[in-house]
């Protein structure tokens, strides 16, 4: 284990389309169990922050992981960095089951000859992980079988067997029932101790939760940021929220 913790590190990021700034100059600093919800209005630019983070979207500004810079590199590098992120749609192979598809991340970092080579046991890294998601039980099955919710932290776990140590979560908890939604806002605590992890949320009852501490982004800007009780006790948090409407939107 490192003596220093790990830090994600972003200043004036920016991002546009054609002209139009998705993100307009975000600076934010997310340290090492400190589980960090990103929340706002639809279309605040938090997937677009994300991307940049990920390297899926042109970016400008400076995004550091620990003395790693992460702009202007290609996806797949960022990846091997250990930044990791989830999709709101899981993206697992349905027709594989839980352990190969475990087995499909982890071997990621194996040179093409090992993963040649037969296997007999499975990887220490895979077995925890799988004890880790609570999906040891259904290792054998096909993940197109998982409940969503499963499919989410098996999603987690390929990050995990993949040594994520930046984990960036799109809306892990939509279509969620109150039971996975516990398991999951658990889950996060638990691989977020030693990690550094995002999780973009509408789910204000799930952020209020298990939070511990919020960025608020609106018009690709940085609105608030704090602890869950100061940002929704904030006006400007509560007037951009009530200013658009739908049940998506509330924080009070
Ligand atoms: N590839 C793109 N080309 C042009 N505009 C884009 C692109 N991707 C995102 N945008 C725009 O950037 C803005 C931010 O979008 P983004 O998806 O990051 O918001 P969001 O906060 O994640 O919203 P939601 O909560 O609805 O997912 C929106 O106005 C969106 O239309």
């Amino acid at each position: 284990m490192s003596m220093t913790a790990d830090y994600l590190e972003l200043s004036d990021v920016r991002v546009e389309f054609d002209g139009f700034r998705a993100v307009d100059g975000v600076s934010m600093t997310v340290l090492q169990g400190d589980l960090r919800f990103l929340i706002g209005p639809n279309g605040a630019g938090k997937t677009t922050l994300v991307d940049a983070i990920t390297g899926l979207a042109k970016a400008t500004g400076s995004i550091r992981f620990g003395r790693s810079d992460l702009l202007g590199r290609p996806v797949h590098r960022i990846a091997r960095l250990g930044i990791g992120r989830t999709f709101q749609t899981a993206s697992v192979f349905e027709e594989l089951s839980v352990l190969q598809n475990l087995d499909i991340a982890a071997g990621a970092h194996r040179g093409p000859l090992t993963l040649l080579r037969a296997r007999t046991a499975v990887p220490a890294t895979v077995e925890e992980a799988l004890e880790t998601v609570g999906l040891a039980a259904h290792r054998e099955r096909k993940a197109g079988e998982l409940s969503h919710g499963q499919k989410q932290w098996l999603e987690i776990g390929m990050l995990l067997v993949q040594n994520a140590r930046v984990l960036a979560l799109d809306e892990p908890v939509a279509g969620m029932s109150a039971d996975e939604r516990q398991a999951t806002g658990e889950l996060l605590h638990a691989v977020g101790a030693d990690r550094t992890v995002i999780v973009v949320e509408h789910d204000m009852d799930f952020m209020r939760a298990f939070a511990d501490s919020v960025t608020v982004l609106h018009a690709g800007r940085v609105l608030a940021e704090g602890g869950v009780t100061d940002v929704q006790a904030d006006p400007r948090v509560q007037e951009v929220y009530l200013g658009t409407s739908g049940s998506r939107g509330e924080v009070a």
